[in-house]
């Protein structure tokens, strides 16, 4: 039987940053990845988005100074894609040259659980290891409705050929909102189905409240309390049946209901580990119900949003852990997410609800007057939550949201106090240069 110190399933954000940690200090380490090298955020997520955004912006800035740049832009979505496709066919070969080059033992296949300690490969090959990480993260959640098998996911959208000229996304999260934004710049009619009245729910009222208005005006057709009933091919395009019998035809479909962990196929009762679509049910060390077995990245029900950095801070978390270098259990600074969409919305640490509980100051900023605003007529607005003269939440709609709030990240996990700020000689005209004024 093969043995290793620590065996990671899962080659993303989690179980690489996991593999190199424990591998520099001297543990035999292996990886096991059944699908592609690096996992989502570079390979489906994040990194391919981002690349497509990029695009978008140029036409976005366009639009923004219509008066001051004359001449009309469009985009070349083959040739934004084949940019996002160079990127990515490198990424697989780069995760698996470093991690081999480091001297990590790699398996391209699913693992399956046979005790509480040890795998059997489909070969029969059995591998045992003194600590199991599960970091396998989450796969999209398909639709059960009649037809369901003709709408796409998030991987199909950022495979998409060609742009289709009308496109519907079921789900108002992240991804439906982010992706409708991408596919109204990129010349669809887009179509976004919310279940209920809420879309971004993990995002503050207010910004959703401005954000919706704007998106709208660009021409996305937001409909709420609409549930699928039926997907049905006629012809080239997908008849769209709603639960209140109402019909339209489209091009694409993609759904973007929320994504489940991904445990398929790890039998993971048989090593005694209990988990739920949130995930791996974890205790403040990240240890599942079986104690050689840990879980970091979105596969752990760990109770904080599903995110890159926070995929790479549980990873760090556990290094640390198993290196006996802390026996804390794992505490998380403020945790920033932004929408990518146009303009971008982004929050950080406490919200106008926690607040108004708590007593803390709500200011509220219209940054429209505002120079470094004004000189990129940008429609921006940010609500700061401070306490004790420190900023304790900030919460942004801006086109530079996802690059603000960054400043505000530091400010709130650093405490840094107005004083701090007026000693920094930041260059100006930048938007950090402003950040005196939010205090
Ligand atoms: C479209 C999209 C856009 C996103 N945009 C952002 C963003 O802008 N910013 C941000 O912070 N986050 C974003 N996210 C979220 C981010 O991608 C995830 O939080 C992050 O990838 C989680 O990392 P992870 O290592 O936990 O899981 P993953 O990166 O999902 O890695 C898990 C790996 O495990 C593998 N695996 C699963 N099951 C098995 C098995 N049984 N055996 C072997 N291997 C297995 C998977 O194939 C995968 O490679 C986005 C997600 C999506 C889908
Ligand atoms: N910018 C970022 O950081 C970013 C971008 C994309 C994805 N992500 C991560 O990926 C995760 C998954 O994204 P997501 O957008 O799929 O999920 P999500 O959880 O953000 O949103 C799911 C949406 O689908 C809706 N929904 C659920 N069931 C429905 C139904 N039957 N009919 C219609 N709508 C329904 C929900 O109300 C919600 O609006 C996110 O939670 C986030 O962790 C992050």
């Amino acid at each position: 039987m093969l043995k290793y110190n620590v065996g990671i399933i899962g080659s993303g954000s989690a179980g690489t940053s996991a593999a190199y940690g424990l591998q520099s200090a001297g543990k035999s380490v292996a990886v096991f990845e059944d699908y592609i090298w690096g996992g989502t955020c570079a390979n489906m997520g994040c990194d391919p988005k981002k690349i497509i955004v990029n695009s978008i912006d140029v036409l976005r800035q366009a639009q923004l100074f219509q008066n001051e740049v004359i001449g009309k832009l469009a985009l070349n979505w083959e040739a934004v894609m084949a940019k996002k496709q160079k990127y990515v066919d490198a990424h697989p070969i780069r995760t698996l040259d470093g991690l081999e080059g480091a001297g990590i033992e790699t398996y391209h296949e699913t693992p399956r659980f046979i005790d509480a300690t040890t795998v059997e490969l489909a070969d029969g090959t059995q591998i045992q290891a003194d600590t199991w990480i599960l970091a396998t993260g989450k796969r999209p959640t398909r639709p059960t409705f009649s037809g369901a098998q003709l709408a796409g996911t998030s991987e199909d959208f950022l495979n998409l050929p060609q742009m289709p000229s009308d496109i519907t996304f079921i789900g108002g999260g992240y991804i439906a909102v982010e992706f409708a934004s991408i596919a109204q710049f990129a010349g669809a009619q887009v179509h976004l189905l919310q279940h209920n009245q809420q879309i971004l729910r993990n995002f503050e009222p207010w910004l959703v409240d401005k954000l919706v208005p704007r998106l709208t005006a660009q021409g996305i057709d937001f409909q709420f309390d609409t549930e699928v009933a039926s997907l049905t091919k006629q012809d080239n395009r997908i008849l769209v049946t709603t639960t209140d019998g109402r019909t339209f035809l489209t091009d694409t479909v993609i759904a973007a209901m929320g994504r489940h962990a991904a445990v398929e196929g790890l039998d993971l009762p048989t090593a005694g580990v209990e988990f739920d679509a949130k995930g791996i049910k974890v205790n403040g060390h990240l240890q599942s119900t079986n104690p050689h077995i840990f879980a970091a990245g979105d596969v752990a029900a760990s109770g904080v949003p599903n995110l890159t950095p926070v995929a790479g801070y549980e990873a760090r978390y556990l290094v640390s852990y198993l290196n006996g270098l802390t026996t804390d259990e794992i505490s998380y600074p403020a945790i920033s997410s932004a929408v990518y969409g146009h303009p971008r919305i982004a929050q950080v640490g406490v919200t106008t609800s926690e607040a108004q509980k708590r007593g803390y100051q709500v200011s509220d900023y219209d940054l429209r007057s505002w120079f470094n605003y004004m000189r990129l007529n940008d429609q921006a607005a940010a609500r700061i939550i401070k306490h004790e003269g420190k900023i304790v939440g900030a919460s942004v709609i801006s086109e530079q949201a996802d690059e603000i709030i960054n400043m505000f990240v530091t400010a709130i996990n650093d405490g840094t106090t107005a004083e701090q700020v007026a000693n920094q000689i930041m260059t100006y005209p930048t938007m950090e240069s402003d950040l005196g004024y939010f205090y």
